[in-house]
């Protein structure tokens, strides 16, 4: 039991390590807050809050691992090395593809619902 409340302890060191030191997972928690404040504003269904929570998890779960990715290639390879930068493009490249899905799933949900809000205004 200890030992599993120590690994969350581990893990909730991660996730403040990725917000103090990376921009791009500041803002995207920033991102999937508003995501769920507008979810509660918009009194979203059980469906859509599936999505919702599914982005949520893979925003931020391709962010922690980006994060690690880069931690791991600046101790392995301090020094300007190709293969380096290859290994960093291509995390960089998933949590932009992950980043995309997300806003698709966004606009194909709130969209709708901001549009007809504006309508009955
Ligand atoms: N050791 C390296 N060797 C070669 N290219 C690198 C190296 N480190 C970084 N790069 C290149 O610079 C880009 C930016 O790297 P950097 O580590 O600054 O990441 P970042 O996405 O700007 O994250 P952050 O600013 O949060 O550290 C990489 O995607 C890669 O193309």
């Amino acid at each position: 039991m200890k030992k599993l409340i120590r690994s969350f302890g581990y893990a909730f060191k991660g996730f403040g390590y990725a917000a103090a030191t990376q921009l791009n997972f500041r803002i995207h928690v920033v991102a999937m807050l508003t995501a769920c404040l507008l979810g509660y504003a918009l009194h979203i269904s059980a469906g859509e809050w599936m999505w919702v929570m599914l982005c949520v998890a893979l925003v931020i779960s391709a962010e922690l691992i980006n994060t690690a990715i880069e931690v791991l290639t600046d101790l392995v390879s301090p020094e300007y090395n190709a293969k380096a930068g290859h290994v960093k493009d291509a995390g960089a490249a998933a949590v932009l593809i992950i980043a995309i899905f997300a806003l698709g799933v966004g606009l194909i949900i709130f969209l709708p619902k901001i549009i007809a809000l504006i309508h009955a205004a």
